[in-house]
């Protein structure tokens, strides 16, 4: 008998208002490190713990994203999160991935190292870290030493070639009139130029 092999696959949550290069570069760098044969990317329908600041509309986000990734074989889309109703919790997008795939897979949840720092925070955050391994990216400023590991997560660090972008720098230099050329894939540009978005 063949033995299935199970497949790897990487998760990778964001608000992605817009999606960057430090996106880009963390999923692959994840998935030439772990060995993932995908990376799901899932735009958040309702990001709760961002209420306090105006998020882009998702069907916007979700565009971008879908431009970001462009027709990069190893990376596609999940939008389980924006047709679920209610706020985003990663345990459910995990659940929800999952049941996207016939057989055995293993989950991998993509996350730098800030929104690490917070997990603890997260939503039923016990059954999560039960349901899937974690890869953590560095962020300039965020260390490994910050990140609590005491509650039974499994992480592997990845020390990918640090990007000093944020979705918020992006907004803050549209609404500034500088350029995102090179900083976001061009047809992300492009889209935020057409839709007038971030501009203040
Ligand atoms: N430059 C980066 N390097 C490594 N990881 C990143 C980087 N930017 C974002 N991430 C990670 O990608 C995931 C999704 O991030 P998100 O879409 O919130 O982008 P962001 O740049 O952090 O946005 P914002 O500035 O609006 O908070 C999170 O796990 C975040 O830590
Ligand atoms: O499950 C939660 O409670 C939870 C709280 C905050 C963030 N997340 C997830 O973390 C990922 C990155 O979120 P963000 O807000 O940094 O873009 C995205 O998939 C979110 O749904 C999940």
């Amino acid at each position: 008998m063949v033995e299935q092999r199970v497949r790897r696959i990487g998760v990778f949550g964001g608000t992605f208002d817009p999606p960057h290069l430090g996106h880009l570069v963390a999923a692959s760098e994840a998935a030439f490190e772990c060995r993932l044969e995908e990376v799901v990317f899932v735009p958040a329908g309702d990001p709760w713990q961002k209420a306090h600041i105006k998020v882009t509309d998702a069907a916007a986000r979700l565009e971008m994203t879908r431009l970001a990734i462009g027709s990069d074989p190893l990376f596609r889309i999940s939008t389980c999160d924006i047709d679920r109703e209610g706020a985003t919790y990663a345990v459910d997008t995990v659940a929800d991935v999952r049941g996207e795939y016939e057989g055995e897979v293993e989950l991998f949840f993509i996350i730098g190292a800030d929104s690490l720092e917070n997990l603890h925070t997260w939503h039923r955050v016990g059954e999560l870290v039960n349901a899937v391994k974690f890869i953590a990216l560095n962020r300039p400023g965020h260390s490994r030493s910050e990140v609590d590991t005491s509650f039974g997560i499994e992480v592997e660090f990845i020390d990918m070639p640090a990007v000093d972008l944020s979705s918020t720098e992006c907004r803050q230099r549209v609404a500034d009139g500088q350029p995102l050329r090179y900083l976001v894939p061009d047809a992300v540009a492009a889209f935020i130029a057409d839709r007038g978005l971030y501009r203040g």
